[in-house]
């Protein structure tokens, strides 16, 4: 597969590094990695979703992150709010290809709607397992796709404070190389967030309240101390 200098879509993909500025990079990453394994069973990670309104205040690190992640990208004055989610894959686990879209909607009614923009921030480095993007839309009868096949993709390494941000109806998913050795026991780390023209339905995507995640908020107003804090 190439990587063409024109396909519109895939050169709509932007990657910004340094995304984060380091006090916010570094509490989130520390928090994440503080959660362990809460939500991972079954896909549940990645389908425990927050909704954050474009104007509110931050009640945790990651709605920081957010909040800091908009500032980078343009999604446009129809965007009302963002969608975050973490990501937490084991080495080797693959994140099926797949359309961002409003889950709980789908489920109800089978309607597919996809968010303005879709982007992954890295909070970890992990050269086994990069998002690969391609060209590829969902056609109108929600299941055949445009194209067919895939005609340009682009692979992005997840690099920590690394930002790919793409067009929301890109088809994507995280395919392993297993040829790309490295150390096992740590989790790839990602903080997801959709850009969104309308809120996504519960019971997916539900508001922030501490009660998920409570480490997230933990470090809110804090700065990681290097005393105090057992760092991991
Ligand atoms: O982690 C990634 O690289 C992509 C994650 C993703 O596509 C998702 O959570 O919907
Ligand atoms: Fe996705």
């Amino acid at each position: 597969m190439s990587e063409p200098q024109n396909s519109a879509p895939v050169a709509e993909i932007g990657l910004i590094e340094d995304a984060l500025p380091d006090a916010i990079f570094t509490r989130l990453a520390y928090a994440v990695r503080a959660l362990g394994y809460e939500r991972m069973k079954g896909n549940g990670s990645y389908t425990t979703t927050f909704w954050f309104p474009r104007d509110a205040e931050p009640t945790n690190v990651a709605e920081e992150a957010v909040v800091a992640l908009l500032e980078q990208v343009d999604p446009g004055p129809q965007c009302i709010g963002m969608e975050w989610w973490l990501g937490r894959l084991g080495y080797g686990k693959e994140l099926r290809l797949h359309f961002d879209q409003d889950l709980a909607l789908k489920k109800k009614t089978d309607q597919s709607i996809h968010p303005i923009l879709s982007s992954v921030l890295y909070l970890n480095s992990f050269p086994s397992s990069p998002t690969l993007i391609l060209d590829q839309v969902l056609a109108p009868d929600g299941k055949s796709m445009i194209p067919e096949k895939a005609e340009f993709g682009k692979s992005v390494d997840a690099v920590p404070n690394h930002y790919v941000v793409f067009p929301g109806t890109l088809r994507h998913g995280v395919i392993p190389n297993p040829k790309a050795e490295q150390e096992a026991e740590e989790l790839r780390l990602t903080l997801l967030v959709n850009y969104w023209q309308r809120r996504p339905l519960p019971p997916i995507c539900t508001e922030y309240d501490g009660t998920i995640y409570a480490t997230l908020k933990d470090v809110a107003n804090e700065r990681v101390k290097e005393s105090g804090v057992n760092r991991i």
